[in-house]
Order: C-alpha cells, then structure tokens, then sequence
C-alpha cells in the first residue's frame, strides 16, 4: 500500500478587469489530478472599486494614487484569504504560496510593461504566507504579450487527447485557450467578454450588469452597428495579441454610436454588444481549425443569452466548465494557484506559442514568508 502524499497548499487571488470581486481557491496539488478544497468570492468594495476604475486612465497624482489602491486591495486579499483558510480548516502555515493576479489597470505590451497593482508585500506580511505576484512582466520582458496565461494551465487541467477542445473564458475581456488532441496548444485574447455590456447596462439601468443578458435578449442586434465595431483593426490582427480596458472602454463604445448616424434602442445597442462577444468569440475559435466541443468558463457562462449566440454560430456543443468539473467561476483563481505553484517549483509558467514569448519562462516574484 502506498501512503498518500503530502498534501501541497496553494492559495489562488483574481481580480479581473470586470472589477466586480476578489476570486479565491485553495487548492492541493499534491497528485497530478488537482484537488479543489475551498473557494470564496468577495464583492469589491464600491469605494476601492471607484478608485481602480479611476486608474484604468490616466489622472493627476497616479503614482499616490495607485500605491493606495494597491494598499486597499491587499487588505481585501487578505481577508479573503483568512476567510478562506477558515472555511477549510487549514492554517496559514500549512499553505505554500498565494498566487496573486493583481489588478491590472494598465496593459501596454507593445511599449514593454504592464501592471497589476495590489502591495504583495503587505498581502505576504498580513498573512503570514509567501506571495508570488507580478506573471506578466517576465513574459513581456521576453519579447511576449504577458497575456494570456490560462492557457498553459487550460491544458494542464482540461487538455485530453480524444478531441479538440476549446476553453473560452468570458470575463470583462475573453479569451480562448485551443487545446488540441495532438497536444498543440494556442490562444489568444478575442476582444470584450462582458466589459462593453456591462458599461451600456450599468448606464441604462444602474446594474453592474444585465443578469443572465435578459435585458439583451429583449432587444434586436444591429447589423450595421455591429459591422461598423468589428472594423475595429483589433479583431483582423493576427496572434500574439492581447488587450483590456485600455483600448475597449467607454470612449471606445461611445465613439462608435457616435459615429452610427441613427438612434437605435438601449436594448438594441445591448444586443448588438453580446453579439460582439459573442461572433468575437466564434470567429477567434473558427480561426483555430475543426473545434469539437468548447467550453466556457468566467461570468459569460452565467449569461445564457451570450451562450445561446455563441452556440448558434458554431458547429459543436458550447457548454459550462462545470461540465468538466469546475465551476465555471473559479477557473481563472484556479490558474494563479497553479502559476505560483509552477513558479515555487521553477517551472515555467508561459506558452511561447500563445504570448509570443522568446522562449518558456519561470513566471512571478516571490515575496517569501
Ligand atoms: N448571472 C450573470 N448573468 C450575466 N452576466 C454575468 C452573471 N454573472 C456574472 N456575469 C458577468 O461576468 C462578469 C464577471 O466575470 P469574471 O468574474 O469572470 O470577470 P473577471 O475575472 O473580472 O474578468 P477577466 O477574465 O477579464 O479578468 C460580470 O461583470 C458580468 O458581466
Ligand atoms: C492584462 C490582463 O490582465 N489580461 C487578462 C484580461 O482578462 C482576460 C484576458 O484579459 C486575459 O488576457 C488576461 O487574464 C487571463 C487570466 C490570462 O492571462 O490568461
């Protein structure tokens, strides 16, 4: 009889560019098949959330600015943090490393840098346990975009020799991870998830944003205003390629109604925008070759109208993670446990072939314990 190993902790933080909360997961990595033990999610408190939107552009005083952001945000982690260890009955000491995303709120690969706030060094202090922060600067420095990393960790968890398979992640930016079943692994950022539905809705109707996109399905897409935003040179350039909230924000939204000369419904501009995540989406998948299943992971999945006009525009089943065992809101925390756990043990963390990276790199700076 073989005695079980040891059990190996780690703690995974997300905070995306949706804003909307702090994603934690604890999990044990002791086995090749990864063991999820305990999550808990945080909404953002409206004060900090206000403050990092704010520093998605540029303002007068940033630097002070955002070091008090980042302050803020450690002290939300680290609550998270003692909450979670509580839930699972597991001790700060018992727990490796934490793997914290960070909040980006900028990303310019193109001009070599990209941040994500939050003060790891406090997050390490208030907890007690090492802090692996910053995955996306070694990746950049390397000539890649920094982003996306799930995929790696995508075929880790999900790949499978059977099928081509593809993971989509729909957050307030999506995207999708190409798992092929000769083991080729591909990816890249699509465009919006739910950040431009989320500014319309939240506009409209003062919602952080429209639950299970009944709101869109109440309205009809526009097909020229649809063509008109998918002129947009992000979605015809070629992989590597990455984005946020730097190029699709509000200004972005409003320049393009601005420059459709017709008034059109709120429900339908809301439509038309779940349409280009959605045909986004597909097009991104399309690119890749003959898809057989795909799934969905991050809050779009909790959209079933966004599902529905994805799933109309490809030729195979487009399901939840949950399907493959997780549940679609804790895949991205998830990956950030299994980064800091790849960077702990010296292994790198990027895909060459995703990022654009020169080559694979140990990704993160440990703040030990
Ligand atoms: N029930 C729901 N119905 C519709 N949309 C939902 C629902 N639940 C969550 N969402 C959407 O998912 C978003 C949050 O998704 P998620 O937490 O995956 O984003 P994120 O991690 O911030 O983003 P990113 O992956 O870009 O870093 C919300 O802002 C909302 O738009
Ligand atoms: C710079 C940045 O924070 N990028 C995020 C964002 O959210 C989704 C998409 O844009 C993706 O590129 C990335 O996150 C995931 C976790 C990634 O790196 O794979």
């Amino acid at each position: 009889m073989t005695a079980n190993p040891s059990p190996r902790y780690f703690i995974g933080l997300m905070t995306g560019t949706s804003l909307d909360g702090i994603d934690a997961v604890l999990v044990d990595f002791a086995t090749p098949t990864p063991e999820l033990i305990a999550t808990h999610s945080a909404d953002m408190p409206d004060e900090l959330r206000a403050d990092l939107m704010r520093l998605q552009s540029p303002s007068d005083n940033e630097i002070h600015l955002t070091h008090l952001a980042a302050n803020a945000h450690s002290r939300v982690c680290a609550d998270v943090v003692a909450h979670l260890l509580q839930q699972a009955n597991i001790t700060a000491a018992q727990i490796i490393a934490i793997g914290n995303h960070g909040q980006t709120i900028r990303h310019r690969p193109e001009l070599g840098y990209t941040i994500q706030i939050g003060n790891n060094a406090a997050l390490a202090e208030y907890t007690g346990i090492t802090v692996v922060g910053d995955f996306r600067s070694r990746d950049i420095a390397a000539g890649g975009q920094g982003a996306p990393l799930v995929p790696a960790f995508h075929q880790a968890i999900f790949g499978t020799n059977h099928t081509n398979r593809v993971i989509v992640n729909i957050g307030g930016i999506a995207n999708i991870s190409w798992l092929g079943q000769d083991g080729y692994v591909s990816g890249f950022d699509s465009g919006p998830g739910n950040v431009l539905m989320d500014l319309w809705v939240q506009q409209h109707k003062g919602l952080h944003y429209d639950a299970n996109g009944e709101w869109a399905a109440s309205g009809r897409p526009d097909e020229g205003l649809l063509t008109q935003m998918l002129s947009d040179p992000y979605f015809s350039h070629p992989a590597p390629k990455s984005t946020g909230r730097d190029l699709f924000h509000r200004h972005w939204l409003e320049s393009h109604l601005a420059q459709f000369n017709r008034a059109i419904k709120a429900e339908d501009v809301q439509a038309t925008l779940a349409q280009l995540t959605a045909s986004t989406i597909a097009s991104a998948i399309n690119s890749q070759g003959k898809v057989d299943e795909v799934f969905v992971c991050g809050g779009g999945a909790y959209n079933q109208y966004l599902m529905d006009c994805i799933a109309a525009q490809l030729a195979c089943p487009v399901l939840s993670t949950a399907n493959l065992g997780v549940d679609p809101s804790w895949v991205e925390a998830y990956a950030f446990a299994w980064l800091a756990m790849r960077c702990i043990d010296r292994q790198s963390g990027n895909l060459p072939a995703v990022t654009g990276a020169a080559g694979l790199r140990i990704l993160g700076a440990i703040y030990p314990h």
